[in-house]
């Protein structure tokens, strides 16, 4: 069973469109994966929400200054399909943070594979899972915020939504904020069950606004959820840098 889904996961990432990716990505700063997960999948990753076991840290947004709403981290050993798939976007993900890194001329490449940038981090006490669950009800959201937890960041992160919107909640978009010195803008990502965004942790690069001028410009990025309108929301996120 196992191998089967891990199979089809390989199949999935190797239908998406990572060149179409790559230009979202340094377009708009975010790039949506289509139908990541199967509602299946998607339905038994939120029914997890509610067990005790498997997490290190539940998070009660409003006593943080958070938002409203709560997450758990998962404890290693990650459920085996976050696991897998932590593992097999990261080679997808890290020749384009490789690009971004050169263009933001910040002097930090990253390993081909998750194992050697995991070892990288647990070697400078970034031992701490980061991947998480969070399940939002009527009234919620999640003020915009980066995550970020320590000296190693990766610079882009995963959020799948593991709900039906329409059916299972109204409102709770996923929006993202981005500041540089063209000035402040706001892009809402629709997503449907199953479908996953990839965006930035921090900062992307962005050619130079002005006419005729070269370089690069900085553009800081945020991301957050707008107030839930009714009904459950749950997402997972996957995060590639673990957590101090
Ligand atoms: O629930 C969401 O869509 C956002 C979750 C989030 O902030 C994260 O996974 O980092
Ligand atoms: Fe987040």
């Amino acid at each position: 069973m196992k191998a089967a889904a891990s199979h089809d996961l390989a199949l999935t990432l190797e239908a998406c469109d990572w060149a179409n990716i790559g230009r979202s990505l340094d377009a708009h700063g975010n790039a949506v994966l289509p139908g990541l997960l199967t509602a299946e999948q998607c339905d038994a990753l939120a029914a997890l929400y509610c067990r005790e076991e498997g997490y290190r840290t539940r998070i009660v947004m409003a006593r943080h200054g958070f938002g409203r709403g709560e997450y758990k981290y998962f404890a290693y050993p990650l459920p085996p399909l976050l696991d897998q798939l932590r593992h097999a976007l990261y080679p997808r993900l890290a020749p384009i943070a490789n690009r971004w890194n050169l263009q933001l001329g910040i002097d930090v490449q990253y390993p081909g594979d998750l194992a050697a940038f995991l070892q990288r981090c647990h070697q400078a006490g970034q031992t701490r899972p980061t991947p998480l669950i969070l399940q939002y009800g009527e009234g919620d959201y999640n003020c915009l915020h980066q995550d970020l937890y320590g000296e190693h960041v990766f610079p882009l992160q995963v959020v799948i939504l593991l709900s039906e919107p329409g059916r299972d909640f109204s409102g709770g978009e996923f929006v993202m904020t981005e500041i540089s010195a063209q000035g402040r803008r706001a892009d809402v990502v629709a997503l449907r069950q199953g479908d996953a965004v990839v965006f930035t942790v921090n900062q992307r690069p962005a050619p130079s606004s002005r006419p005729g001028r070269r370089g690069t410009r900085k553009v800081a990025m945020r991301h957050g959820v707008s107030r839930i309108r009714s009904g459950q929301r749950h997402t997972v996120g996957l995060i590639f840098h673990d957590a101090r």
